[in-house]
């Protein structure tokens, strides 16, 4: 009888919602009488949602982007979204016009998840001006570079896990990134197999890639009344998952700073960002800007690695697969290193400029199957004319970089994995540098993380070509098994697993990591 009820006054409110949004359907408005940009006919109502790859979105706006153009507009269940299909355009809104193209939508799933405090989904403001003023002390480029002892120290861990254990070369790579993060944010150094802090942050990340997309945000708000239903509710998966990822939110954000807190005022703090943060706090900041400040510096700790741990494991787990599908590309990449580094060491930084096959493989790498393919979405914060298009307030803007990154005029054979494309005829680097790559983003959003990246990603795929080839596994009768190119979907996409061999090129190379190099 409860349930009979509820059920009546829950779908009650929902149809009520629903008439209302019908009502809202029409545009945002727009005196200025100019044209949307192009796009597909909405449908009442549900706008384009039918006619849109759910799995691949992107497919979709690329296949759309040759018939009206490099900027698309699409309406989805009553919101304008903008596609960006071309850098150029790219560059010019998210980049020339950043005042107005850097705010981010009102996603209410961020809330619903406990998530709120996270840099990536602020609002354009005063609260993340603070939050990127801290990750650009902590995160430039010259900042990175003393970190270059860690990155080394856990890439020669990395290529121990993968002797032992290759056939675990998944899991060692989300250890290997999340553990450089951790050490660098935290200054936690414990191994993060079985480590609890890790655990929940692993699981946290995996919730979240399910329960923060653009689409439940859509969903959330034109239906709020879904975040007010218990979490039994049938129908209420939403809900359920927020309940959970709140939970597990509130212990990465706090149980990590606590411990980096209580070890400053024991004195045993390692060095680390939160620890670097912490100290420079004007001990004449009254009670209310010191909790500020604090606030600030736990949520942009907890960010870290929630926004860089998925992205650069699923980059490695990427290098693995074009290495087994382009034996060619491995073995020029081998050449490239042993008449670089010699018979018995391993890479290290002061290598990385004498080898620009290898930084071009990781340019390739972001270009291949770019690892957020929709980047995330920047909102508009007010109304804007472009090439004599109205872009309305409001209104979501996506980076199609999995467009940008198949533009033809620029590259050729696009679907090839060929890091020559990268380089100059006198294998030079050719510019910009990776760092300004888009799968980083644009404008004053840009990644704050990409120095680092750069830095971890070189240094893992350097040593792991240095010490292994990486073949097709086979089977109990010896036979090779074919691996396919085929990626998961969701905002970040990584390779859907397949076996290989990494197979060691150098008994010397094992035994100067084995001996040298690990304490
Ligand atoms: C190859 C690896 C990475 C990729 C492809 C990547 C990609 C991105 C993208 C596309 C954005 C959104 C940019 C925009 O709005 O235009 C972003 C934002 C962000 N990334 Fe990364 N990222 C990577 C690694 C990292 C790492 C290692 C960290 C930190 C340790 C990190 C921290 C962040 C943060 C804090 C933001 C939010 C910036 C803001 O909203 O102002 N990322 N990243």
């Amino acid at each position: 009888m409860v349930l009979d009820s509820s059920a009546l006054i829950v779908c009650s409110i929902v149809s009520a919602i629903f008439i209302l949004s019908l009502l809202k359907l029409q545009r945002s408005s727009n005196a200025s009488s100019l044209p949307y940009p192009p796009g597909p006919k909405p449908l009442p109502l549900l706008g384009n949602v039918l006619h849109l790859n759910k799995s691949e979105p992107w497919l979709s706006y690329t296949e759309w982007s040759k018939k009206y153009g490099e900027i698309l507009y699409v309406r989805l269940l009553g919101k304008d979204f903008i596609i960006l299909n071309s850098e150029k355009v790219a560059r010019a809104l998210m980049g020339q016009r950043s005042t107005i193209y850097s705010d981010r939508p009102y996603m209410p799933n961020t809330k619903l998840c406990g998530m709120e405090f996270n840099t990536v989904s602020l609002p354009y403001g005063d609260e993340w001006q603070l939050h990127r003023k801290l990750l650009h002390h902590s995160m430039r480029a010259e900042s990175t570079a003393l970190h270059y002892r860690t990155y080394i120290r856990k890439t020669r861990h990395l290529l121990v896990n993968l002797l032992d254990t290759p056939e675990d070369f998944e899991r060692h790579f989300k250890i290997y990134v999340g553990s450089i993060i951790l050490s660098q944010t935290y200054g936690h150094e414990t191994s993060p197999v079985d480590d609890p802090l890790y655990g929940a942050v692993e699981q946290l990340t995996a919730m979240l890639s399910k329960a923060l997309t653009p689409v439940r945000a859509v969903i959330l708000s034109t239906f709020p009344i879904i975040a007010h239903l218990p979490p039994w509710f049938p129908g209420a998966g939403i809900k359920r998952d927020g309940v959970a990822c709140q939970k597990l939110a509130s212990e990465v954000l706090n149980v990590p700073f606590d411990l980096v807190k209580k070890n400053m005022v024991e004195g045993c703090a390692p060095p680390s960002i939160v620890s670097e943060c912490l100290s420079q706090i004007d001990e004449k900041a009254g009670e209310q800007e010191r909790e500020r400040l604090e606030h600030a510096i736990k949520s942009t700790a907890a960010t870290l690695f929630l926004a860089g741990s998925e992205t650069n494991s699923a980059i490695l787990h990427a290098f693995v697969l074009a290495m087994v599908l382009y034996p060619e590309v491995q073995a020029k990449a081998q050449a490239e290193i042993d008449s670089v580094i010699g018979p018995s060491r391993l890479p290290d930084f002061k290598d990385q400029l004498l080898l620009p096959y290898i930084n071009a493989i990781l340019r390739e790498l972001f270009r291949w199957n770019p690892v957020v393919p929709l980047g995330m979405p920047h909102a508009t914060s007010s109304s804007d004319i472009y090439d004599g298009y109205f872009i309305p307030k409001g209104a979501y803007v996506i980076p199609n970089v999995w467009a940008m990154s198949r533009n033809t005029d620029k590259y050729e054979d696009v679907e090839d994995f060929k890091p020559e494309r990268h380089l100059t005829l006198n294998d030079t680097p050719a510019l910009p540098p990776p760092t300004n790559d888009i799968i980083f983003g644009f404008g004053r959003r840009i990644c704050p993380g990409r120095y680092a990246s750069e830095a971890f990603l070189f240094a893992a795929i350097a040593s792991i070509l240095t010490l292994f080839c990486i073949t097709r596994a086979k089977d109990s009768d010896g036979r090779e098994i074919p691996v396919e190119r085929k990626f998961t979907s969701g905002i970040s996409v990584h390779p859907v697993p397949f076996p290989c061999a990494f197979v060691c090129r150098s008994k010397d190379r094992e035994q100067f990591l084995r001996t040298r190099t690990i304490s």
